[in-house]
Formats: C-alpha cells, sequence, structure tokens
C-alpha cells in the first residue's frame, strides 16, 4: 500500500491547528503516493479554500480554536454532502468523533495518529468515492450534477430549484454574443450571475462592472466612452472609456432602469451599431463587449412614465432572467448563513459559533428588502458583537429583536446600502409599509454616516472588514469615507 501511486485530481485537505499533526499525516499519505494534498492550520480558511478548490477527501481535527472540527463537518455536509471526512480526535473525545460519524463523517482516527490506521481510513475513503464522477462533488447537491461547467457558479451559494433552472439557462446562452438583462431586487446577486454569465462566455476578455446610477450624461459618456484631448476644459490627454477595457470581455451596467435618457440614446446605438464616440470625437470607434445590464426596477413601468426607452428594453432583452429573492429560496438560507458566519468570523478574528436551529427558523419569517446583501450585514454585525456560547437572536439588528438600530426593527441595510432605492415595481417586497409612520427617521445622509461611523468603530478602523459588515465593496466605503472627511472638515 505504501509505494502505490494515487494521482489525485483534487486534493486532500488536512485540518489541524497543530503544526506537528499537519506534518506528520501530510508525510503519511505523501509516503503512500499520495501527492495532492492541502494543509489548512486556521479552521475558518477551509470554506475560503473550498470556494477555489473542491477535496476530494477532508481530514478534519476535532479540537480547533474559532471553530471545531464537528461544527465544520455540519457546514460542509449541508454544502457539499459528498466531500467523504476522517476526523481527527484525541482519546477523549472519541465520544464526539462517535458522534460526528452520526452527522456525517465516515471514520474517525484516534491520536496520536498510527499510520497504519491513518492509511486504511484514507484508503477506504478513496476507494469508496467514485473519482469519476467528480462532478457531483462540486456545488452544493446534486441538483448540480447536470450543470456542465459547475466551477463557474461556485461562488454562487443555492441549492434552489429556480437558481438551478436559472443556471441552466444561463449555460445555454452564455456564448451568444446577445446583450442580457438580469432582473431582480437589490442585494440578490445579479453581478455574480453576472460573472459567471462572463465566465461561461469563455470571452478572453476582461468583465468591466460599471454602475450607471447618479451618472449624468457627461459623466456616463466619460466613464464608458472615455474623451480626447482638448474634449473638456482640463482634458489635456485623451482617456479610453471603460468600454475599451471591456474589449473582448463583458461590459456589466448595474442600475440600468437608473440611465439617463440621453444615455440610453447612446447605449442603443452602441448595442445596435456596436460603435461608440469618445467625447470630443467626431470619429466613431467599434466595440465588440458584450453587454450584461441588471436591474432592481420594472423597466416597462418606467417606459410608461416616459423615463426609459422602450427600444433599449428590446434591444437589452434578448436573453433575460429573473433572480428569485431570497425570502422566495428559503433552503439557501441555513447555506448562506454558514457561510457568512464563517467568513465574518474569520475577517473578525472571533470564533465561529453554534447556529440553533430556532434561530434559523425565526430568520425564515425575516422579509430580507436587501436579500443577500441584508442577510450578509446582518451576519456581519451580529458576529463583530459575538462574543461566545451559540449565536442568538438578540445579536441580529435587523430581526427586531434589538430594535435599537437607527432603522428600528425593520429594513436594516437594504435601503441605505442598496442600490440607492429601496425594491420597486414589480419586485415589491411581500413585507407591508413601516405602520409607525410616528417614529421621526433620520435621513439617510444621517443614518448612512451613522452606520459607516458604527462599522469603523465595531472593526477598529479595519476598512475591509468595516465593508464587510456594511455590504459594500472597500472602495465604495473608501469614498464615503472620503466625503465624510470633506463635509467634516467644512463644517
Ligand atoms: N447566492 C449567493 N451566494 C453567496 N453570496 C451571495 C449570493 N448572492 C449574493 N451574494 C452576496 O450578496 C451581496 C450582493 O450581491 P450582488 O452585488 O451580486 O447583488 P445585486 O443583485 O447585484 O445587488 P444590487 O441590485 O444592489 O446591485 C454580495 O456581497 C454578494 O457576494
Amino acid at each position: 500500500m505504501a509505494n502505490r501511486q494515487h494521482t489525485l485530481d483534487r486534493p486532500i485537505f488536512i485540518v489541524d491547528d497543530e503544526p506537528e499533526i499537519l506534518l506528520a499525516v501530510d508525510t503519511c499519505l505523501r509516503m503512500a503516493g499520495m501527492d495532492n494534498i492541502i494543509t489548512i492550520s486556521d479552521a475558518r480558511d477551509v470554506i475560503r479554500q473550498m470556494e477555489r478548490q473542491i477535496p476530494c477527501l477532508m481530514i478534519l481535527d476535532l479540537n480547533m480554536p474559532h471553530i471545531n472540527g464537528r461544527r465544520l463537518l455540519q457546514i460542509i455536509r449541508k454544502t457539499y454532502p459528498r466531500i467523504p471526512v476522517i476526523i481527527l480526535t484525541g482519546a477523549i473525545d472519541v465520544d464526539t468523533a462517535v458522534n460526528c460519524m452520526k452527522i456525517g463523517a465516515m471514520d474517525y482516527v484516534v491520536k496520536p495518529v498510527e499510520e497504519k490506521r491513518l492509511l486504511a481510513a484514507v484508503e477506504q475513503a478513496l476507494a469508496l468515492i467514485n473519482l469519476e464522477n467528480k462532478a457531483k462533488m462540486t456545488l452544493p447537491t446534486e441538483l448540480f450534477a447536470q450543470i456542465k461547467n459547475p466551477k463557474a457558479f461556485a461562488h454562487i451559494i443555492t441549492q434552489d430549484e429556480k437558481m438551478h433552472s436559472i443556471f441552466h439557462y444561463i449555460e445555454a446562452i452564455a456564448p451568444s454574443s446577445q446583450p442580457v438583462l438580469v432582473f431582480g431586487e437589490t442585494g440578490v446577486g445579479k453581478e455574480l450571475i453576472g460573472q459567471s454569465i462572463h465566465e461561461l462566455s469563455q470571452r478572453k476578455g476582461k468583465l468591466v462592472v460599471v454602475n450607471v446610477a447618479g451618472l449624468d450624461d457627461n459623466i456616463f459618456s466619460d466613464t464608458l466612452f472615455g474623451h480626447v484631448p482638448g474634449a473638456f476644459t482640463g482634458a489635456q490627454t485623451s482617456r479610453p472609456g471603460l468600454i475599451e477595457q471591456a474589449a473582448g470581455g463583458t461590459l456589466f451596467l448595474d442600475e440600468i432602469g437608473d440611465l439617463a435618457l440621453t444615455s440610453q440614446v447612446k447605449l442603443l446605438r452602441l448595442l445596435q451599431e456596436r460603435e461608440y464616440l469618445p467625447l470630443g470625437s467626431d470619429k466613431t470607434r467599434q466595440s465588440d463587449a458584450r453587454v450584461v445590464a441588471a436591474t432592481n426596477r420594472d423597466l416597462w413601468n418606467l417606459e410608461r412614465k416616459g423615463v426609459f426607452r422602450k427600444d433599449l428594453i428590446y434591444r437589452l432583452s434578448t436573453h433575460t432572467l429573473t433572480l428569485p429573492p431570497l425570502r422566495d429560496r428559503l433552503l439557501d438560507l441555513p447555506l448562506l448563513l454558514d457561510r457568512f458566519i464563517c467568513q465574518a468570523a474569520n475577517e473578525l478574528d472571533k470564533p465561529v459559533p453554534e447556529l440553533p436551529k430556532i434561530l434559523i427558523e425565526q430568520m425564515e419569517t425575516y422579509p430580507f428588502k436587501g436579500n443577500i446583501r441584508e442577510l450578509k450585514s446582518m451576519v456581519y454585525d451580529a458576529i463583530s458583537r459575538y462574543r461566545k456560547g451559540p449565536m442568538t437572536a438578540d445579536l441580529f439588528k435587523g430581526l427586531g429583536i434589538v430594535g435599537s438600530g437607527i432603522f428600528g426593527s425593520s429594513s436594516f441595510g437594504s435601503s441605505s446600502f442598496g442600490s440607492g432605492e429601496t425594491v420597486s415595481g414589480s419586485f415589491e417586497s411581500g413585507a407591508g409599509p413601516d405602520k409607525d409612520s410616528s417614529v421621526s427617521l433620520p435621513t439617510l445622509k444621517e443614518a448612512s454616516r451613522e452606520l459607516v461611523e458604527k462599522a469603523m468603530k465595531q472593526t477598529g478602523g479595519n476598512q475591509s472588514a468595516a465593508a464587510g459588515i456594511l455590504g459594500i465593496s472597500q472602495q465604495a466605503l473608501s469614498k464615503r469615507l472620503k466625503k465624510l472627511k470633506q463635509e467634516q472638515d467644512k463644517n
């Protein structure tokens, strides 16, 4: 057995906080001819690592700081039920190891690790898994087994059938060069879908994302199409637009429903003729970028109001898809919670808490107007205040238990950091309007400032973590901070 060569096309993960054990197990497996091994000393890194590569087998220590092996096993089982897991345990924890087998571990090996016993367990696991059938392990459930390119969707956590059908549709339309229009409420994952479309299109160029909300026509044209020298005062040199960066790739236009009418004409020309004019130039240029547009607004409603062009809707919507809101895919809630809890704990250097079932049930009744972004913000906020023990409802501001948040008990995170607009038109949330109209609400600006300050305080000034709590990019947070500083300096 010791010299048999195992060429593994998926790695074996060894997860243990003790470097000596990592080294010993790694050496033992390598000596036995297993060549593809990844050692992980911080259990919280496992999920992140799994987003990059799905292991064929995991050897998991039971007693680790931050997140114990049993909890990690529960998380892995939900998302990747087919990956065999072998538990490493000290003699005093054998009961827990046996318990782990009840929740899906395949075997356990008692420390100090006896080489023969370990190799027998590993050989048995490798024999049992069908390595040829690897596609089945790459995504959360068997639902995804028929997806041809599961890797392109690996960043999207879901086990929802509607999402699964959307993935199939995307596989079918990705190679086309026609535009795609992605509908869905704010925070539902439209940009992630844009990434999948781009990846599957196999276009050699880049994916370039532009949020067109609030851009006046000049800024829109300059951002997208660039300018030539002398186009306006101060334009001394030429500047290429983002469309040039997206050459041979994909241009993702977010918040397309907010595009100014004058800019809509230019976009229409780009889509129809594949031509554009840089600002100040009268020489047209060609673009082969594929356009994917996204919106949380009802474009036909906007067309009726005279603020969106009918011909542009038709042109954009060669392929359309609508992402379901989180409250309509509650099967995804525990998976997303686990993922965000691990991520947040990792970034904020906190232990990963247990997530009681009753808490998930409680969350299932929450409307999540800001969808997955809102959930993520809630989790980051909860983890930043978490100390010890299982997670409790009062850690989640949005659930309305704490109620001391500046938004009261309803829509934490969705309106202030979403698209600049709460859900509207045909995407109206199921939850009715706030009945307590007597409450004096802060302005969005005040609320935004307060949240940014709170997040910075909670994370000790760590912009990346604060951006995570707020559910915005670090770049967006940095911009907001600069603006706040300028305002402060003015006052
Ligand atoms: N299925 C998912 N799995 C993991 N993370 C997700 C999922 N869906 C959304 N997210 C996360 O939620 C946040 C919002 O996602 P995204 O920006 O794609 O939403 P959106 O619909 O484009 O939002 P908006 O309408 O405000 O532009 C991001 O942090 C994203 O990574």
